[in-house]
């Protein structure tokens, strides 16, 4: 079974080497959708949604709300390089006994989207 939580954040960015308006400084709301895998435990949870909420805000949400990506990430900040890396800081932390890390989608604009599963990395 797949739960699922939504975070939003702001940030600014602007991409590097690249020829168009988003070389200019701007900013997006970006909205973050967690979902971890597994099996309901004894209480019919995968995770529990508050446990989920506080190791996303800590990981990702604090570190990148109101910030300036390109300064904290230290490289191009594209919607999949910041997706990479929003990987990189959950899946070591979504490793309980019954479930693990199993997608992430970042919306960068409310039409534009990157999605990483486990599989796009093996
Ligand atoms: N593959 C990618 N392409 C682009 C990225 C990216 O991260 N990955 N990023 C940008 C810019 O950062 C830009 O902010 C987004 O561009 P765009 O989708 O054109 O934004 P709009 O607000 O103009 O969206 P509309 O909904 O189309 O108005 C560019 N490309
Ligand atoms: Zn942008």
């Amino acid at each position: 079974m797949k739960v699922t939580k939504i975070f939003t954040f702001d940030s600014a960015h602007n991409l590097i080497n690249y020829n168009g308006k988003c070389e200019e400084l701007h900013g997006h709301t970006y909205k973050l959708e967690v979902t971890v895998e597994g099996k309901p435990d004894g209480e019919g949870m995968v995770i529990d949604f508050v446990k989920l909420k506080e190791i996303v805000n800590e990981k990702v949400v604090k570190k990148l709300d109101h910030k300036y990506l390109n300064e904290v990430l230290g490289f191009n900040t594209t919607c999949e390089n910041i997706l990479l890396w929003i990987w990189k800081e959950l899946e070591p932390v979504f490793k309980g006994d019954n479930y693990h890390l199993y997608k992430l989608r970042l919306w960068e604009t409310p039409t534009s989207f990157a999605e990483i599963t486990e599989k796009d990395l093996v």
